[in-house]
């Protein structure tokens, strides 16, 4: 059938290249009447758009232009009362003596200056300018903007029942529906004979129409074009550009139904269609409707499809289809694609399998599954993009889904309040409430499915702009919903920095990913980010897009892949849709250290606690020293306790016999039987004590077997002083009265490049080593170590005689140690008896694990059981090895070691 003429009067203006002045065609010139004003015509250049009052100035003004392709415009007149521009005179005289009528019996609008001269006049008015979209059709209940329109419905489509009129072509079987059409038919197809010829190139056409729309398209320098200075958009009228210009305002037009906004009304418009269920474009075959034309068409083409049932060729008509079938043999095992290598089979079964990978010939490029329809492939490969996923603003992690209706299911089931009201909300806005909005299981429509989506996304969108794109996580949730989301015990419910984020994340890849293929991947050289990108790689998943997402974002939710695709824990996925990642990660490695602190033989685990508590003891003396207030009370002669003191006991007794209410723990202060405090409990466990591989001589230690000494602050005097360094917190731990294990903290020691970050925990265990410091090899000169706030002659006496070529004086045992094992003395010699079990239990475990030697001055070691007396009545001497220890021993005179032990 030939292409239906276009209705209305045509949009192009005739045009043709011209190549000299003399070539210049101009329309036949309009016969200006009488009456009309001659200001209100004008004529334009249709090059640089320069209007002239005369039609003489125009041709002199083509000359100066400069374009050799100029082609003139019909001369518009300007309604000089109203902002009108007509392009035919018969519209403009319309136009003035029906809308400014100036006899006296005119009529006048209420609603706009225009004056009519009837009522009739008027009323077409007021339905064209005022009442659009008023008249409907009594019997299909379609709406037009004016009355004529219907009547013209009527007459096409036959709505009141009466036979609709037919306008057959008597030489072909062409039917229309109107006269005028058919005689263009019958001209252009039957009578004409003629082509059109386009004179700049080879093609021609039956159609004038179409040669214009050729010569336009294909032979006219490109249309004037106008730049937005905003965006650099270029549009082919500076109507088109007005309009564009709105985006770059607010979005005004928001959809009452569904919150969706736009620039642009036309937008809108449309948009609103989305909510309407009987849309205007209807499919005839199936039930779908379409806001457009176009997406009407693209819909039918898949109705058009016929298909071989042999090999599955697809063709548009039934007809085509047939033929085609019965050009197949059914006996020939061969495949029918004529492109094919595999030519034979063995039988029936082998060819269809076959067949079928033929026909499955659209793949997705990312995981190779295969489609039939390329459709079906196109709607696939969104699920592996990650680029802007929808999120659940309701779950605390903003859980990401891929595809709209995979979300709407998660709100629908998970989210079943927000998931009504919002449907409450369509259902009231569009007029269909239901009386019991409580409906267990509603049936929603699709178009009300798309409003709720388009709700959620506009609020994803509306959080995320107002919180900035670095806080994705944690959405929505209702004063009620985090009530009941139950945080594990020791998770922060914050997020984690930057730093502690790539640290845990760092610990948790050692711990659920096999170290080899960690290695295969770069750990512990390459950022842990390209690591953990591999690793969900590698179980063929899609890492985070980094060019869209931060780097905190990426780690974040290439964590949550990690977690759904790597360790697929049933538990894990459950407490995504309710905890942040970052809780989840925190969780998962509580759950690890609770496993190990479980599964680690006692004394491993009662060391890794003591590290955990020894470190908070010694924040609490930090504490107390900053705020000043230090509750100095005098025990005994130059023996003092501070508030310090006393708190960090509480704290480390009410913590350890919380967890092993069996071992028996005796402190300096007072008050052993001080009660738990919660205020104080510490009951994490260091991390790297309980990896410790325990030696078998320890594996079976019991609770009952445990005496712990515990020096809350070691080096009191100090303290108060200020000489902040020498302060330790010491706990022993002794099993049938040896010391076996020792934690000697300082809390005030500042490392190296970070002296912001305060304290260190050194750790020992028989049979295993120490850690927590760097050890150093003993001076090479003799550097002795002794008491600074606790000499006396004795004490005097006994360094003399070591003829050391320096004597360090500092306080606290557990520092003195300390400078033995980073070799800055090589030994400790205290000839007096004020040290107590609390003082030396700790440091003496620690060095004799680091191969250091503690005894009193004659040579003796001190026993730790829990019934033997506090003081080490026979001082003490300790040496970085045994040989020093020796060496010592036999400096002291056996006068002062009489003395001392009698
Ligand atoms: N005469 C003393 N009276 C009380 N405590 C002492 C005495 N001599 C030593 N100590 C304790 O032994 C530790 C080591 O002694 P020094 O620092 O003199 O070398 C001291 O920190 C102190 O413990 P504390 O400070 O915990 O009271
Ligand atoms: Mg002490």
């Amino acid at each position: 059938m030939p292409p239906k003429r276009k209705r209305g009067r045509p949009r192009h203006k005739l045009s043709q290249p011209l190549n000299s002045r003399k070539n210049l065609v101009f329309e036949k010139d309009i016969e200006v009447s009488e009456n009309l004003s001659k200001e209100v015509m004008e004529y334009i250049c249709s090059y640089c758009k320069k209007s002239f009052k005369k039609r003489q100035y125009l041709i002199a003004h083509v000359n100066s232009c400069g374009n050799d392709t100029l082609h003139e415009e019909k001369p518009k007149l300007h309604c000089p009362k109203c902002t009108k521009v007509f392009v035919f005179k018969k519209s403009y005289k319309k136009h003035v003596e029906n809308e400014h009528y100036e006899g006296p019996d005119g009529v006048c609008c209420e609603h706009c200056s225009v004056i009519c001269p009837n009522k009739e006049i008027l009323q077409d008015h007021l339905d064209k300018k005022h009442n659009s979209g008023t008249y409907s059709c009594q019997f299909c209940t379609q709406t037009f903007v004016r009355r004529a329109h219907v009547t013209r419905h009527m007459l096409q489509k036959g709505c009141d029942g009466r036979k609709l009129r037919e306008f057959s072509c008597g030489i072909c079987s062409a039917k229309f529906s109107r006269k005028d059409n058919l005689l263009v038919h019958l001209r252009l197809q039957h009578i004409m004979n003629k082509r059109f010829q386009c004179k700049m190139c080879d093609f021609s056409t039956k159609n004038f129409s179409k040669l214009i729309l050729h010569s336009q398209r294909m032979h006219l320098p490109k249309p004037l074009q106008y730049e937005c200075d905003h965006c650099g958009k270029l549009t082919k009228s500076r109507g088109s550009l007005t309009k564009h210009l709105e985006i770059h305002g607010d979005k005004k037009y928001a959809c009452e139904v569904c919150g969706y906004s736009t620039y642009t009304i036309e937008v809108m418009r449309r948009h609103t269609l989305t909510h309407v269920e009987d849309k205007p474009y209807k499919c005839s075959i199936c039930s779908n409707s379409f806001i457009q034309k176009a997406q009407l068409l693209r819909h039918l083409n898949q109705h058009m499809e016929f298909v071989c049932n042999i090999c599955s060729k697809r063709f548009k008509t039934r007809e085509e289809a047939t033929i085609h079938e019965g050009q197949h043999d059914p006996n020939d095992l061969s495949c029918p694609f004529e492109d094919c290598t595999e030519k034979k089979f063995e039988d029936e079964e082998h060819q269809s399998i076959h067949i079928k990978e033929h026909l499955q010939a659209f793949k997705c490029e990312v995981c190779g599954k295969p489609f039939e329809k390329e459709i079906n492939m196109r709607r696939h490969v969104p699920t592996h993009a990650l680029d802007r996923p929808r999120r659940c603003m309701y779950c605390v992690n903003a859980r990401a889904y891929v595809r709209g209706e995979h979300l709407l299911r998660h709100v629908r089931k998970h989210h079943a309040d927000v998931f009504m009201q919002r449907l409450m909300h369509v259902r009231s806005v569009l007029g269909s409430y239901v009386t019991t909005p409580r409906v267990t299981t509603p049936r929603v429509s699709k178009s009300e499915l798309d409003a709720i989506l388009n709700m959620l996304d506009a609020e994803s969108d509306r959080i995320i702009e107002d919180y900035g794109t670095g806080v994705l996580y944690g959405g929505l949730q209702d004063i009620n919903d985090q009530m009941e989301i139950e945080i594990p015990k020791n998770e922060p419910n914050t997020l984690l920095s930057e730093e502690e984020l790539v640290e845990n994340l760092k610990e948790l890849l050692s711990k659920l990913i096999d170290q080899e293929l960690l290695e295969a991947f770069g750990w512990p050289d390459k950022p842990i980010e390209d690591i953990l990108e591999k690793v969900i790689e590698n179980c063929g998943a899609r890492p985070a897009d980094r060019e869209k997402w931060s780097r905190v974002q990426c780690l974040r939710e290439n964590t949550k892949h990690l977690f759904i695709y790597v360790v697929e824990d049933k538990n894990i996925a459950k407490m995504l849709g309710t905890h942040t990642i970052d809780q989840v990660i925190m969780h998962i490695l509580q759950q690890f250290i609770v496993k190990m602190s479980q599964t680690a033989p006692l004394i491993v685990r009662l060391l890794a606690s003591s590290v955990s508590v020894a470190n908070r003891a010694g924040k609490i003396v930090r504490d107390i020293m900053s705020k000043g207030e230090l509750g100095i009370v005098e025990k005994g002669k130059d023996d003092y306790q501070t508030e310090a003191d006393r708190s960090a006991q509480r704290c480390i007794i009410a913590s350890l016999s919380e967890q092993y209410p069996k071992v028996r723990i005796i402190g300096e202060e007072d008050g052993n039987e001080i009660q738990s405090s919660h205020e104080f409990l510490e009951t994490d466990a260091d991390k790297e004590i309980l990896n410790l591989e325990c030696p078998a001589s320890l594996k079976g230690i019991k609770e009952e077997d445990i005496v712990v000494w515990v020096d809350p602050l070691d080096g009191t005097a100090e303290y108060t002083q200020g000489f902040l360094e020498h302060v330790t917190v010491l706990i022993g731990i002794s099993v049938n009265e040896k010391p076996i294990a020792g934690v000697i903290h300082q809390p005030y020691f500042k490392a190296v490049g970070s002296e912001n970050k305060l304290g260190r925990t050194i750790w020992g265990l028989k049979d295993v080593g120490v850690g927590g410091f760097t050890p150093g090899n003993p001076p090479e000169s003799l550097i002795i170590t002794t008491t600074r706030s606790h000499s006396n002659p004795v004490v005097e006496n006994a360094l003399q005689v070591m003829k050391a070529a320096q004597v360090l004086r500092v306080g606290g045992a557990g520092y003195k140690v300390l400078q033995l094992l980073e070799g800055k003395a090589s030994i400790y010699v205290f000839a007096s008896p004020g040290c107590k079990k609390w003082d030396t239990c700790a440091p003496e475990a620690v060095l004799n694990a680091a191969g250091g030697k503690l005894t009193d001055i004659l040579g003796n070691f001190y026993k730790y059981g829990a019934s033997e007396s506090r003081p080490n009545k026979t001082g003490v001497l300790a040496a970085v090895n045994d040989e020093l220890h020796s060496y010592a021993i036999q400096r002291i005179p056996q006068e002062l070691k009489d003395k001392l032990s009698a």
